[in-house]
């Protein structure tokens, strides 16, 4: 029979205190130093530090349609290897995630997999098209119980399709988490609007783009009483809006990805297509300013953005290549990196914004709490004091469209245990049967 006890023994808290943490059929039933094994398969974590299970606002799955970049398994491998629990799954996919029929399938694909939770994104608009809503009430009241809509890839630029949105979904608590982008200010763009666009001759992507959306959104929310969830801000005028607008009291959230905390747009001098991503690197002082954002709570969430894509579309010409870079393996050590090495933020902040704040904002049912006795046995120990040179065998999806092979990143995930079954154990993932049977007896149990 599988074993579905487990003591973590002599964990390092976010707090920085020391405690064993047991694990009993996918709950925590115990946090404190001294507890009894009784039985259960007893993990050494001392010196490692326990986080709760990391989840991510924003992934890529690609699954329908595009499976030769990703698929709901390989994402979710690349989830469990980075530490994440549950990821929420964007509604590009073909076809678009724009009925309750489909998120139903991409929530039952993700429970076929078993290494991490997905929680479908439903589209705002049918197609992603921009044209007319999609079907949001019956979305939210499916099986996958959706509470976060998004064209992500596209914007909502339509402003009267933009407040209907907002106000149909009030009625469930949902919100709209927009991908802020002007589509007549950025025709044809390739990078950051700035020195580097203009040494190397490639069409700009204003920082006003994204301002413009984001000032028009946050006042539109307000107007309507609405819920806003800003995605990938990447410059500083948008961290100056949003500021401004929760000082109003506007109920807007925003997340930053962990390319945009540490990259810079003199990248894509290397021409190297890794470097592409929508939006695109900013400036230095973009950078320090949503660092500084996210360290004083203006902006609520890192979220990764993974956005997987196979070779034949990023090894070719910078103006053909496809935008968007993985992440789900490298976030946490990036954030490590960019964060907490840099003394902007502690730990215990890490656990906040890269677990129960999304959690939340994501209005995901019981979670959102941390590591806490009853909670969910989602937990990752991470080795804080471990660094490796990140290449091709930390990543563990189905796309090599890392920006951050070849360098050196702080950290390393030791063990992922979702739903109180490991999915990583001493650096490694599980096989797919193994976590596959754990899950049902977890299920049977519970
Ligand atoms: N973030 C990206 O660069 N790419 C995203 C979509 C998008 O936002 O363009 C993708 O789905 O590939």
């Amino acid at each position: 029979m599988t074993n579905s006890s487990f003591l973590l023994r002599g964990a390092t808290l976010a707090d920085g205190s020391t405690a064993d943490i047991a694990i009993v059929d996918g709950g925590i039933t115990g946090i404190g130093s001294g507890l009894d094994a009784f039985g259960a398969t007893v993990v050494d974590a001392a010196g490692l530090l326990a986080l709760p299970g990391l989840v991510d606002l924003h992934t890529h799955l690609r699954e329908p349609g595009f499976e030769d970049s990703e698929t709901v398994l390989t994402g979710t491998r690349a989830a469990a290897a980075g530490g994440f629990t549950t990821v929420f799954a964007m509604a590009n996919t073909s076809p678009v995630a724009d009925t309750a029929g489909l998120v139903e399938q991409e929530l039952a694909l993700g429970e076929a997999s078993g290494y991490a939770t997905v929680q479908p994104i439903g589209a705002v608009t049918t197609g992603l098209a921009g044209e007319r809503l999609a079907e949001l009430g019956a979305m939210a009241s499916s099986r996958a119980r959706v509470r976060l809509f998004s064209d992500d890839g596209f914007c909502v630029s339509d402003p009267l399709l933009m407040r209907r949105a907002l106000e149909y979904v009030k009625a469930f608590d949902g919100a709209i988490a927009q991908h802020a982008q002007e589509p007549r200010l950025t025709v044809g763009a390739q990078m950051n609007e700035g020195e580097v666009s203009t040494r190397l001759g490639l069409t700009g992507w204003p920082a006003v783009a994204e301002e413009a959306i984001i000032a028009r959104d946050v006042l539109l929310t307000e107007h309507v009483g609405s819920r806003l969830h800003v995605c990938h801000v990447s410059t500083a005028g948008s961290v100056d809006i949003i500021r401004w607008a929760k000082a109003r009291g506007i109920a807007v959230t925003a997340e930053v990805t962990p390319h945009h905390l540490l990259l810079t747009d003199d990248l894509a001098e290397s021409y190297d297509a890794r470097f592409k991503v929508n939006p695109p690197l900013r400036s230095a002082e973009d950078v320090e300013a949503v660092r500084a954002g996210l360290a004083d709570g203006t902006i609520d969430i890192v979220a990764t953005d993974h956005a997987p894509h196979p070779d034949q579309h990023k090894d070719c010409a910078w103006p053909e290549a496809a935008n968007g870079m993985v992440g789900l393996e490298s976030a946490l050590s990036v954030v490590h990196a960019a964060m907490v090495d840099t003394g902007l933020i502690e730990w215990s902040d890490v656990a906040r914004v890269l677990s129960e704040a999304p959690a939340r904002i994501g209005r995901l049912e019981g979670m959102g709490t941390g590591l806490t006795i009853g909670s969910r046995a989602d937990v990752v120990l991470y080795d804080t004091r471990a660094a490796r040179a990140f290449g091709v065998e930390s990543l563990a999806g189905k796309s090599a469209n890392s920006p951050y092979l070849g360098r050196r990143l702080p950290g390393r995930v030791v063990a992922t245990f979702h739903r109180g079954v490991p999915t990583v154990l001493d650096g490694r993932l599980r096989p797919h049967d193994e976590v596959v049977a754990g899950q049902k007896a977890v299920t049977a149990r519970g």
